[in-house]
């Protein structure tokens, strides 16, 4: 039996039942190329299948749910993950095949991590220290990319981290910005940096604070700042300080420690790039620093992964910007009279 659920002029989606007798939730649904199946995860906006791609691949295929379709700033959301996931290439970021940013037929067809997100495996303890540090290189990685080309994610945290085979990816590129472009600041609280707690811009900056924050939680096993609301969070974030890394990890190398303890400067500039961040790691695991050219540009996609339905440009940018400025340690640059804790407007 095939049927056709049609929205406006053109049939997008085939709901196709293997048997009869199987119920809705058996039902097989085929949304352009991709056969969906069971659910493997829902979030606040989407609701995640595994599917079949054309070429046989198991992949995650995500799906914005009714309500997110009717709000705009979900839909836009939804849409900017969309273009965004497909225009960055990157080995640590969550490869994207294909998507269509808005309207009924929306969804984003993603590499499949069968294990889920990271979070999922955090259970109070440390990590062994070098799976913590690859997981760590990796995202470190994937932001010095971002950063690189004029990108802010503004959402690091375990439960968008995606582990296979020992090796991480960053994914929800929901919040993600160009700079140039400008975004509403966002962020999760147990990981907001002090200037998104103020409401001002966010910058690469505040991605290092975020990783630092899961750097802390993969190393130690708790949370650097707790709270039981909201506001004891953000007291926690604009005045203190965790406990230095060398005094609970000391088997870890000293100028690694320092650097991450450094990720937690209330003052942006005071952090270190998520580029110092990364070789840091990577001297630490023992490895050769990073070689910036094995990664695509954006507008160097393959033909594979183009998106289609209406969509916004993202600016076009340099195959490598600089990253911001910075003193040769990885630390960027003064400005004098920086109040950490002024209001904007
Ligand atoms: N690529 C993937 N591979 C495997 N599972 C995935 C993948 N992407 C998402 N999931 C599963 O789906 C769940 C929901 O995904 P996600 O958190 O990205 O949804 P969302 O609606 O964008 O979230 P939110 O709007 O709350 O940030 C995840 O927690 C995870 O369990």
């Amino acid at each position: 039996m095939e049927f056709w659920i049609e929205f406006g002029e053109e049939p997008l989606v085939t709901l196709r039942a293997r048997r009869r007798s199987e119920r809705v939730s058996q039902l097989s649904l085929t949304l352009q190329d991709y056969v969906l199946s069971r659910s493997i995860g829902r979030g606040n906006t989407s609701d995640v299948r595994l599917a079949t791609g054309p070429d046989g691949r198991e992949v995650a295929v995500k799906l914005p749910l009714p309500a997110t379709l009717r709000q705009h700033d979900a839909a836009e959301r939804f849409g900017n993950e969309v273009r965004l996931t497909l225009k960055f290439q990157h080995p640590h970021v969550v490869r994207g095949f294909a998507g269509t940013p808005f309207g009924p037929g929306a969804f984003l067809a993603l590499f499949y991590y069968p294990d889920g997100p990271l979070s999922g495996r955090l259970r109070g303890q440390p990590l062994p220290s070098r799976e913590a540090l690859r997981i760590l290189a990796d995202i470190a990685s994937a932001l010095a990319y971002l950063h690189r080309l004029g990108a802010v994610h503004q959402d690091v945290k375990p439960q968008n981290v995606y582990v296979s085979d020992g090796r991480a990816a960053l994914g929800d590129l929901g919040s993600a910005y160009f700079v140039a472009q400008g975004s509403k600041t966002s962020g999760s609280p147990y990981y907001m940096a002090p200037e998104v707690y103020h409401g001002e811009s966010t910058s690469g900056a505040s991605d290092v604070y975020s990783l630092g924050v899961m750097a802390w939680e993969l190393l130690t096993g708790a949370r650097p700042f707790t709270g039981n609301s909201y506001a004891e969070l953000m007291v926690a974030h604009l005045s203190r300080f965790p406990a230095p890394l060398a005094s609970l990890r000391p088997e870890l190398p000293r100028a690694l420690c320092r650097l991450l303890d450094r990720t937690f400067a209330k003052r942006p500039h005071e952090r270190p790039t998520a580029d110092a961040l990364h070789r840091a790691l990577l001297e630490a695991l023992g490895e050769p620093p990073p070689n910036h050219e094995d990664t695509l540009p954006g507008d160097a996609l393959p033909a594979s992964a183009q998106q289609s339905g209406r969509h916004t440009a993202a600016p076009r940018v340099a195959q490598s910007l600089p990253e911001a400025p910075g003193k040769p340690d990885g630390t960027r640059p003064t400005r004098r009279n920086w109040n950490p804790f002024r209001r904007k407007g």
